[in-house]
């Protein structure tokens, strides 16, 4: 009977490879087909093209990408319909009947969560278990209510599928779940695109797996709106999005920007460290207030009358008062900074001609006139020299840089902060190798700067004049070629341009082209969205979100405008020092309204490291819920405590057996101290490093290893609160094994 099954299902499977085949070569095809179809005279836009395009490729990589595990259930219903689920969307090319369903689509919806109770019209789930091309083992449930008693178990919770997709060794890389997602996370996975919901959940209960299938299912449920709009994911760290990089492509989705702390702002990758104390400081919201003065202080920083000389004329009288009032009226039309320079450089420009008028006794010049001694004006070396003292183009990230290395002018503007406080956020200006200052901000800035950076790039807005000038070029050269364009025509005079209509028309399809060259941006939306810093996105997930910051959210919340988001985190998990004990506090300044939701199971720890861990959650917050592990592990956990200085060869030791012994990689969760000894130590036993993890409890957040070794647990860095939370995080790391080296003093 099973091997029947395995048989008919194995038909299937190769079935659906050869379509898959002709599938993703066709739309190769297309895509190629598209691409050469509006390159000649056709008159589709590009922006039509380029759909199309896109559309076929993201078909493409979704097929070729989607052939491992492609299938892996089956769903026979009430009304004798069969139907197989598995990674993508197939029909057969020649009958249209469909060949296997999403596991998105609302009709696969069942196969997660149908009770025996509740069979939403299901008679039989059928789980198929796959070895590459290969069909290993198929696993019925009959759900036929007739057949079963009230206290039949309810749900798929603990289906051998899921104790064996637990049990697997675990990569370096995140693995998706797409074949056992259980009821509570395929609730959250199919919640309405719009409005913000949070979920908390403590370890290892599938956090960051739900808010990863959630953005593969709403790119495929809002295809058209989010493909153009592009999801955008916030992680905590770089390790932690190489961790996850590859769960999403596997879903088959590429409109999808990932983003750190330190890469939120395109063009930047914050890697110098900020004390636990310096960050906190930058990420509360008074922040913005100290930004916005510093970005205050570099317009009109004048105090005393500047006098202007302009060769062979007599001098010229500047006040700070005139220049005030232009900057208060420039303030009050909340234009940024760098885009008011124009209107600031004008204004000075129509005063100095004002002064000059007045000290010659003429009229002030007006119209053209004016126009052309602005620009006369504007390129005399005092003139730019006052302009650009007064209003210069600002950089925000340097902006960001002075306030730290500056201490005058961090006093200036953060007149709030107590001395220590603000000794707390200065760092030393860097120096070059040679002892000289370095000039180059970009090695210092901190991922607690870049949401400062943002905050200032806010206040700042663009530089406009290059882009002034370039249109301003480009119309000159479009006149030039009409010039020569009807010089040419009249010359050849079999075409009579004399015709008003025919003018036009050259002129509307000079312009077209014109257009056509902006538009031939052949990046992909995702692309596009990664680096533009204003960018608004369709949607935002937030993972470790328990560890924003103010600062941080209110630069998250402006990529999304419109409050479509998803929040994934556990408050315990905090490792910031500014504790902040309920989602209400750390959330709700900014953000008025969720709705929350609960994941109570963890799938990752055994229960015997969830036991060793749980006194560190009450102390934490005696009210959270334990979350309760899937499964009991076949290990207990080892503690061994010794010397000093023996720390660092024993959890060497610990960890090479761990993957001499088994299968899967080991994580050695260590204070940084003694991170440069583990690693020489595993270099000299000569182990895999590809299978051997090292990093600091920090670091290790939201990663998972099949065997951890956790070395002095009390010393993983920060205090109080964040120390407690850095523990409870370290602890709760393993799938299967944990070693606890502690020393003896
Ligand atoms: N339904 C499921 N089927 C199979 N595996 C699952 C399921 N749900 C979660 N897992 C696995 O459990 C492990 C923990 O999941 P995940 O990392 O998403 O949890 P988390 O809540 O983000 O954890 P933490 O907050 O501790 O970092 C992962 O290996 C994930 O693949």
């Amino acid at each position: 009977m099973q091997n029947d099954a395995i048989a008919e299902e194995q038909d299937h499977l190769d079935r659906l490879h050869d379509v898959i085949r002709s599938q993703s070569d066709l739309e190769e095809r297309r895509s190629e087909l598209a691409l050469r179809a509006f390159d000649g005279d056709d008159d589709s836009s590009f922006s039509e093209r380029d759909a199309l395009v896109a559309h076929h490729r993201q078909r493409m990589v979704e097929l070729r990408s989607s052939s491992y595990g492609l299938l892996f259930g089956l769903l026979e219903r009430e009304t004798d319909e069969r139907h197989h689920i598995g990674r993508i969307g197939l029909r057969d090319p020649e009958s249209g009947d469909q060949l296997l369903l999403d596991w998105r689509a609302p009709a696969s919806r069942p196969f997660y969560t149908a009770t025996p109770l509740r069979p939403e019209g299901l008679r039989l789930r059928r789980r198929i278990g796959t070895a590459g091309r290969r069909v290993t083992e198929v696993h019925d449930e009959v759900l036929d209510t007739t057949m079963l008693s009230d206290d039949e178990p309810s749900g798929i919770g603990e289906s051998g599928a899921l104790l064996a997709a637990l049990g697997r060794a675990r990569t370096k890389h995140m693995a998706d779940i797409v074949d056992t997602i259980q009821a509570e996370q395929d609730a959250i996975i199919r919640a309405p695109l719009p409005g913000t919901l949070l979920v908390q959940g403590g370890p290892g209960t599938g956090k960051t797996a739900v808010a990863l299938h959630r953005a593969a299912y709403l790119l495929y449920e809002h295809r058209e709106r989010l493909m153009r709009s592009v999801v955008l994911i916030v992680g905590p760290n770089s390790t932690f999005l190489d961790y996850i990089s590859r769960v999403l492509p596997s879903l088959g989705e590429t409109a999808v920007v990932l983003v750190t702390p330190a890469t939120l702002v395109p063009g930047l990758d914050a890697h110098a460290e900020d004390s636990l104390e310096a960050a906190e400081l930058k990420g509360r919201l008074r922040m913005a207030d100290v930004v916005a003065r510093a970005v205050r202080e570099r317009q009109v920083p004048l105090d005393e009358p500047v006098t202007i000389r302009i060769a062979g004329d007599g001098p010229l009288r500047v006040t700070p008062g005139v220049l005030r009032r232009i900057k208060a009226g420039i303030e009050r039309s909340g234009t940024p900074h760098n885009e008011a320079k124009l209107r600031f450089d004008r204004a000075v420009l129509t005063h100095l001609i004002g002064l000059e008028a007045k000290r010659d006794g003429f009229e002030p010049r007006t119209g053209e006139d004016a126009d052309e001694r602005r620009q006369e004006l504007s390129e005399e070396p005092a003139v730019e020299e006052l302009l650009d003292t007064m209003w210069p183009i600002l950089e925000p990230a340097e902006i960001i840089d002075r306030l730290f290395t500056d201490p005058e002018l961090l006093a200036r503007v953060a007149p709030d902060h107590t001395e220590e406080e603000r000794r707390l956020l200065l760092r030393e200006p860097a120096t070059g190798t040679d002892g000289t200052a370095a000039t180059d901000w970009a090695v210092r800035l901190t991922p607690g700067d870049i949401a400062l950076v943002d905050e200032a790039a806010e206040l700042i807005g663009e530089d406009q004049r290059p882009e002034l000038e370039r249109q301003r070029r480009a119309a000159y050269e479009r006149r030039h070629d009409v010039e020569y364009a009807r010089s040419v025509l009249e010359m050849i005079g079999d075409i009579s341009i004399d015709d008003e209509a025919q003018d036009d028309d050259y002129l509307r399809s000079a312009q077209d082209l014109a257009d056509r060259q902006t538009m031939e941006d052949d990046r992909s939306p995702a692309e596009r969205a990664a680096s533009d810093r204003t960018w608004v996105y369709g949607h935002v997930i937030i993972d470790e979100a328990q560890e924003l910051t103010p600062m941080l959210l209110r630069a998250v919340l402006r990529r999304g405008p419109n409050r479509s988001m998803t929040l994934v985190g556990d408050i315990n998990q905090q490792s910031t020092s500014a504790t902040r004990s309920s989602w209400q506090e750390l959330l709700g300044p900014q953000l008025p309204r969720w709705t929350e939701e609960l994941l109570t199971v963890n799938y990752r720890t055994p229960e015997q490291i969830m036991a060793l861990a749980d006194p560190v959650r009450l102390e934490l917050d005696p009210d959270s819920p334990a979350p309760v592990s899937i499964r009991r592990g076949e290990e207990e956990p080892v503690q061994l405590t010794v010397e000093p200085t023996a720390l660092a060869p024993t959890a060497v030791r610990a960890a090479v057996d761990a993957i001499t012994a088994h299968a899967g990689i080991a994580g050695v969760i260590a204070p940084r101290s003694l991170l440069a000894e583990i690693d020489t130590l595993l270099a000299d036993a000569g182990a895999d490093r590809a299978r051997v993890w090292t990093g600091t409890a920090r670091e290790s957040k939201g990663l998972e290893f099949d065997s951890v070794v956790l070395v002095q647990p009390a010393a993983l860095g920060g205090t109080g609160h964040a120390a407690l939370s850095l523990r409870y995080v370290a602890l709760t790391r393993a799938t299967q094994r944990l070693t606890v080296v502690d020393s003896s003093s």
